[in-house]
């Protein structure tokens, strides 16, 4: 797995992860959903970088501008919930991209901390030889990527995967690297320092779903 860390030089970046952070701006949930797709949007310009182009002409009012184009179609396949917000940035760069949505979510049997992840819902187009870039904000245990991108019809082969996280731990980093194809990408804007005894991420945000979008039952 080729992993990009996005935030190693200072720029505005930071000024937002800051701000997804801070337990007095959370509490402004629109401000934390437009963070988040601002984060979105700047992770979309750096992933852009990478892909391949292709030569094409424009004809302006004036003449033919010689310019260059993404070559294959892009998919944004994002993990429901949190993975909205974060989709909208990188649809705003990503106008023409097609779209794909995966539910998933921890499962409590008991009391306790264990969980399983059940992956439910899921609504996408075709992967067959296009860029597929799965978008979801948090990287805990790597448990609900996995599942989903074994959910995910991959059969239809993708030219490549790219996985786009905000927030990624060194334990999820290790399960994507025994878990997923090795010619995947990841993309994280900030790597923090541990998960917790509740898999949460330390010092992290909290839970993205609900700071974007209220306490689920
Ligand atoms: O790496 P993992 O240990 O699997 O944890 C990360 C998952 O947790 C969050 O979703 P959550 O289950 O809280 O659902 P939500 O987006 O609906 O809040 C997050 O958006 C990831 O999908
Ligand atoms: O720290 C975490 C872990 C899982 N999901 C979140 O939203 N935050
Ligand atoms: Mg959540």
């Amino acid at each position: 797995m080729h992993i990009h860390y996005i935030s190693e030089q200072n720029s505005i970046l930071n000024h937002f992860l800051a701000q997804i952070r801070d337990v007095n701006i959370q509490k402004d949930s629109m401000r934390f959903r437009k963070n988040i797709e601002r984060i979105g949007e700047i992770m979309a310009y750096e992933l852009s970088k990478t892909l391949d182009y292709k030569k094409i002409d424009v004809q302006t009012p004036l003449g033919i501008k010689h310019t260059t184009t993404i070559a294959e179609p892009v998919v944004l396949c994002s993990i429901l919930r949190a993975g909205l917000a974060l989709h909208q940035g990188f649809m705003n760069f990503f106008d023409n991209a097609e779209n794909g949505f995966v539910s998933a979510y921890r499962h409590h049997y008991n009391n306790d901390d264990k969980f399983e992840i059940l992956v439910e819902y899921q609504a996408a187009p075709s992967f067959e030889g296009k860029n597929l870039i799965l978008i979801d904000p948090m990287l805990a245990t790597g448990q609900s990527l996995v599942a989903v991108l074994h959910k995910l019809h991959l059969e239809q082969k993708p030219k490549e995967i790219h996985i786009a996280v905000v927030i990624a731990t060194p334990e999820g980093i290790q399960y994507l690297e025994e878990n997923v194809p090795e010619n995947c990408h990841l993309w994280v804007a900030a790597l923090d320092d541990k998960l917790n005894e509740h898999n949460y991420i330390v010092p992290g945000l909290g839970d993205a779903g609900d700071l974007a979008y209220g306490i689920k039952l």
